[in-house]
C-alpha cells in the first residue's frame, strides 16, 4: 500500500545544513510540511563547546526546550524525522520532539547525515521513543566532518547521487507523493 493521499510532516534537526538538505530533498519527492526545529537556546557556534554540552545533556538526560511548535500534530500520518549523529546518539532536540508530540498510530520515517561513523544508536532511539508507531526503515548518508572543518556538502555531484538515494529509498518504504 502506498501513502500517496496521507498527510505528510517532515519534522528535522540540522547545524551545517547537511540535514537540511537530505529534508529539502525528501519535501521535493512526496511533498508535504516542511519544519526545522529551533532551539528556545541554539547551541554554541564552537565546536568543541557543542561536543561538551551534548554529551553533558545525553548524561543528565536533559532535553533542550523548543521554540518550534507544530499546528496539530493529529492531522499527520507519516512523520519524516531527520537528524545528525551527534556523539554516535540521537540528538538531545530530536528526543525532546518525539517525546513531547503523540505520534500513536502514525508512520515515522528517520533520515541522518553523520561524518561517516554511522547513525550509532540514532535509530534504535527513534523506535525506543516510538512504542505507538510504525517506524520504517531509514535513510542515512555521510554528511560533513565539522571536526575536521567539513560543514556542507550536500550539492553538485554529491546532491545528485543523494537524491538518486533518496528516491529508491523512498520507493522501497513506498512513501510516494
Ligand atoms: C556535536 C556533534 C557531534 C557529532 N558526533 C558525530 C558522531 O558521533 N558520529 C559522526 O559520524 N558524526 C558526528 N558529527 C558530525 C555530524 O553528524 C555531521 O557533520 C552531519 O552531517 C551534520 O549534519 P547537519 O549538517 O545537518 O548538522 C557530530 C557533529 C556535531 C556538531
Amino acid at each position: 500500500q502506498s501513502t500517496s493521499a496521507k498527510k505528510i510532516l517532515i519534522v528535522y534537526l540540522s547545524r551545517t545544513n547537511n540535514a537540511r538538505a537530505i529534508a529539502n530533498i525528501i519535501h521535493e519527492q512526496v511533498g508535504g510540511k516542511l519544519v526545522a526545529l529551533e532551539l528556545e537556546n541554539p547551541y554554541p557556534e564552537n565546536y568543541q563547546a557543542i561536543v561538551q554540552q551534548v554529551a553533558k545533556e545525553n548524561e543528565t538526560g536533559y532535553l533542550p526546550q523548543l521554540k518550534t511548535k507544530i499546528d496539530s500534530i493529529d492531522q499527520y500520518d507519516v512523520v519524516f524525522v531527520g537528524f545528525p549523529t551527534w556523539g554516535m546518539k540521537l540528538p538531545p532536540p530530536v528526543k525532546g520532539f518525539l517525546k513531547q508530540y503523540n505520534l500513536r498510530g502514525k508512520t515515522i520515517v528517520p533520515f541522518n547525515t553523520n561524518a561517516g561513523y554511522g547513525i550509532g544508536s540514532t535509530f534504535e532511539t527513534v523506535k525506543e521513543l516510538c512504542p505507538n508507531s510504525k517506524v520504517s526503515d531509514g535513510f542515512t548518508t555521510k554528511g560533513g566532518i565539522e571536526r575536521d572543518g567539513i560543514y556542507f556538502v550536500m550539492q553538485g555531484e554529491r546532491e545528485k547521487q543523494v537524491r538518486e538515494e533518496i528516491k529508491e529509498w523512498l520507493q522501497k518504504i513506498k512513501v510516494q507523493r
